[in-house]
């Protein structure tokens, strides 16, 4: 590996949010690295602070202590090398799917690259679509649009937040196919948080998983599988066996709420 290579690295992150009622313990000295072009996927029980992690890596929310850095730069707020995706598409429904793949652009003063955007929009399956409105596209295609809007700036690392997690079980495969093709095209970091361990599994070269609230790096599960990969991966008895092991770890937390009360 050269020494320019720009793995993502977060030392010590700890976060509380203050609350009403006290302080809510979300992380505790999370550390992870995710080297350049790698693809790794973040599962646990619910509230272990996977979104907390995710929004911090974004430059959304700030950590009460340690140190996210991708390469030499530190992350302490919005990183134009560092792009994200979220459940819900996001789009903007007075604007054209052009226009909301441009409105990143807009707000860095950029010019977008409008050969880049076609030709994205022509490999997600949306060639001709951008004069239409979000309202005339599905659910699937309107994340198949923010995949163009978040990868048109041609981020260094792209982030997603359990992106297909609304979506039908057909729709979310073709877009985990989707974005398998993707990766192998582009090899970017990526980080997806899920509560899909199929799709953690399918996607990632590793799974970590998180212990309950406060949420910390509990264990890393090493996906063997070749590439390219294609769905006929997710019948073979060595997906479904890596599965199951990963959601027994899972299960073997204790409860977010008894977590929480034995750590405050
Ligand atoms: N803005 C906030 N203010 C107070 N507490 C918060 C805030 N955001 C999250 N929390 C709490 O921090 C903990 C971690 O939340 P977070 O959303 O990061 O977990 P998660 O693992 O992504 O959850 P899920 O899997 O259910 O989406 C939870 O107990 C949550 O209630």
């Amino acid at each position: 590996m050269t020494q320019d290579r720009k793995a993502l690295r977060v030392q010590g992150a700890t976060k509380a949010y203050e609350t009403g009622s006290g302080q809510v313990h979300a992380l505790q000295d999370v550390d992870l690295t995710v080297e350049q072009g790698e693809f790794i996927s973040v599962v646990g029980p619910s509230g272990c602070g996977k979104t907390t992690l995710l929004w911090s890596i974004a430059g959304l929310h700030q950590l009460s202590s340690g140190e996210i850095s991708l390469g030499p730069d530190k992350i302490r707020k919005p990183h134009h090398a560092i792009g994200m995706m979220f459940q819900l598409a996001n789009l903007l429904p007075w604007r054209t799917i052009q226009q909301n793949i441009e409105f990143p652009f807009e707000i860095r003063r950029k010019t977008p690259d409008r050969k880049k955007i076609a030709a994205l929009l022509e490999r997600v399956g949306l060639g001709g679509f951008g004069a239409k409105m979000p309202k005339e596209l599905s659910g699937g295609m309107q994340q198949r649009a923010s995949i163009v809007r978040a990868l048109a700036s041609d981020p260094e690392v792209l982030l997603m937040d359990e992106p297909f997690g609304a979506l039908d079980a057909f729709t979310r495969d073709e877009m985990n196919l989707l974005m398998e093709e993707i990766w192998e095209e582009t090899r970017k970091t990526i980080m997806l948080i899920t509560h899909s361990i199929q799709e953690a599994v399918f996607l990632s070269n590793k799974v970590y998983v998180m212990s309950a609230r406060p949420g910390r790096m509990h264990r890393v599960f090493e996906v063997p599988f070749e590439r390219p990969r294609n769905l006929k991966l997710m019948e073979t008895k060595a997906f479904f066996d890596l599965v199951n092991e990963i959601k027994a770890e899972i299960q073997h937390q204790p409860s977010s709420a008894s977590a929480a009360v034995a750590a405050e």
